[in-house]
């Protein structure tokens, strides 16, 4: 798909995670790789349920500078390091529901590991219920270049795959492309709440 096309498309994706009530007040952000070494990444600041295609500005892949007198999304460097480790990958989702917030508080391991769900499926390379799912989780931090150091050096050990929690904070997941990072935003976030409520259930 065109670039322009991703970009629409993002912008469909933006408001649908709105409607669905996982960037509350302003949080979150988006972004879609761009040509040239670029990406395309949500202004900071506004409510990502509403933006418009005027709301991505340009930025760096390699470098971080960023193409327009505007500010993007405090959490850039996250976006750029993705896109840098995993070549693949045409867009990336960044939201805060409160199932993706609560579970990684719950959660006190570097991990969540998810089996036993059929919704698995609907994360790419996954072919069955039986697979072990990891969802990679890091301590939160308001320092995004040290936050981004420390998912660098853990997908140099273990390669990312469809997304990661920072904990008390949100998910961010990825795709090829916006469908595809939709996809995975809302099977990690089926597969969340049946988590939350399997623990919930099984601590009685
Ligand atoms: C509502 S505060 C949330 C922010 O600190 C941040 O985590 C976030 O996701 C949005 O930041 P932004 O700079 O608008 O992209
Ligand atoms: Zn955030």
């Amino acid at each position: 798909m065109a670039e322009n096309q991703q970009l629409a498309a993002l912008v469909d994706a933006c408001h649908w995670i709105g409607a669905k009530g996982w960037c509350p007040a302003t949080g979150g952000n988006m972004s879609v790789r761009a040509g040239a070494g670029q990406c395309l990444v949500s202004e900071s600041g506004k409510d990502k349920g509403a933006l418009r295609e005027r709301d991505f500005l340009p930025v760096d892949i390699t470098t971080n500078r960023v193409l327009d007198p505007r500010t993007p999304s405090a959490e850039t460097g996250l976006h750029t390091l993705i896109y840098r480790c995993l070549p693949a990958v045409g867009a990336i989702l960044h939201t805060h529901s409160v199932n993706a917030t609560v579970l990684s508080r719950v959660e006190p391991g570097a991990s969540l590991l998810l089996s036993g769900y059929e919704m698995q499926k609907s994360l790419g390379g996954v072919a069955s219920h039986l697979d072990q799912v990891t969802v990679p989780i890091f301590d939160n931090d308001q320092d995004i270049p040290a936050l981004a150091t420390r998912v660098a050096a853990r997908h140099e050990i273990a390669p990312l795959r469809h997304g990661f929690l920072v904990r008390g904070h949100g998910l961010y997941c990825w795709g090829r492309d916006v469908l595809e990072a939709r996809r995975h935003l809302e099977g990690l976030e089926f597969l969340f709440q049946c988590e939350l409520q399997r623990r919930l259930l099984e601590a009685r």
